[in-house]
């Protein structure tokens, strides 16, 4: 039995992880972390997934929920997750993040905390988008130079960080086929007489409003004709499902950083 805790228990993404745990065979649900302060700390963590008591109450003690754990399920903010990762690696425990918003140093101190315990970084945890994301870097391999690549992300009008981290895999994938830094060929801004589009660059694009869960969708766009690749999130069951499957699969994993390609074969 593979025990998980939950860090950002009170969340949008925790309470649908723990009802994920709960269904899910083969795990149990060991912890549940808040932040120091948040009014649920103490409260039963299944009323936020909408479950009733289930007799695991939130804590704000990270490193006795920790040492009480397998694998620490994290969805919180990226400061927040390294500061998590920091604490599994002292007490030797698997974690899954699925923050999003790390910049490029944050990535790498990621990393090298890594290097002692299995851990996951994913930045979308679903089936679908982790397909796309496969068949995204043979799309941009076969179409080459000739279409202008840009990416639209559409999300609910709560998500403090953008583009999405779906987002930027998605562009990170797609220069990668295509021989491009996606760090050098992003554009995130259009105003103004900006100039005539590059020939390397991505456009990244966001939409920000209502209950959208999560939309993505890249353009491939050629003279005279175009080719758009969509996925839609209808819920976040499927964030939460693919979470607790990263969790059952990184505590036998060996040390370093992994994703969802290695949690579902995709490599
Ligand atoms: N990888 C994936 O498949 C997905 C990733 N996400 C990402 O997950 C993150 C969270 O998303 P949501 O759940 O919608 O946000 P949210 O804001 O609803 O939940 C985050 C929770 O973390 C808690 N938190 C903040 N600091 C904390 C601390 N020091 N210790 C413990 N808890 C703390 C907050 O109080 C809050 O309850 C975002 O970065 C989002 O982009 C969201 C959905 C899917
Ligand atoms: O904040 C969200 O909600 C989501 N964030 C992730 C991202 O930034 O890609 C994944 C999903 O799109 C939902």
């Amino acid at each position: 039995m593979v025990k998980i805790a939950v860090c950002g228990a009170a969340g949008r993404m925790g309470g649908r992880i723990i009802a994920a745990i709960r269904e899910s065979e083969g795990v149990e649900l060991s912890g549940a972390l808040e932040r120091p302060g948040h009014p649920m700390v103490g409260q039963d963590a299944g009323y936020n997934a909408g479950l009733g008591a289930i007799g695991v109450l939130i804590s704000d003690d990270l490193n006795a929920t920790v040492q009480g754990c397998d694998v620490l399920i994290d969805f919180t903010a990226p400061k927040v997750s390294l500061k998590n990762l920091e604490v599994c690696a002292l007490y030797k425990k698997s974690i899954v993040i699925g923050s999003t918003g790390f910049t490029p140093e944050e990535r790498a101190l990621a990393a090298e905390l890594a290097r002692e315990i299995p851990v996951i970084i994913a930045p979308n945890m679903s089936v679908g988008v982790n397909v796309c994301f496969k068949v995204l870097a043979d799309v941009a391999k076969i179409l080459g130079e000739d279409f202008d690549v840009e990416i639209v992300e559409a999300h609910h009008r709560l998500k403090k960080d953008s583009p999405s981290g779906t987002a930027v895999r998605m562009g990170e994938v797609v220069a990668n086929a295509l021989g491009r830094d996606y760090n050098q060929v992003a554009n995130y801004h259009r105003e103004g007489i900006c100039g005539e589009r590059t020939h390397d660059e991505i456009g990244m694009q966001t939409v920000r409003g209502g209950d959208i869960v999560g939309e993505h969708t890249v353009y491939f766009i050629g003279m005279g004709e175009r080719i758009e690749l969509t996925h839609r999130a209808h819920t976040r069951d499927m964030f939460s499902r693919g979470s607790v499957r990263a969790a059952k699969w990184v505590v036998t994993a060996k040390p370093g950083v992994w994703d969802m390609q290695d949690v579902l074969g995709l490599r």
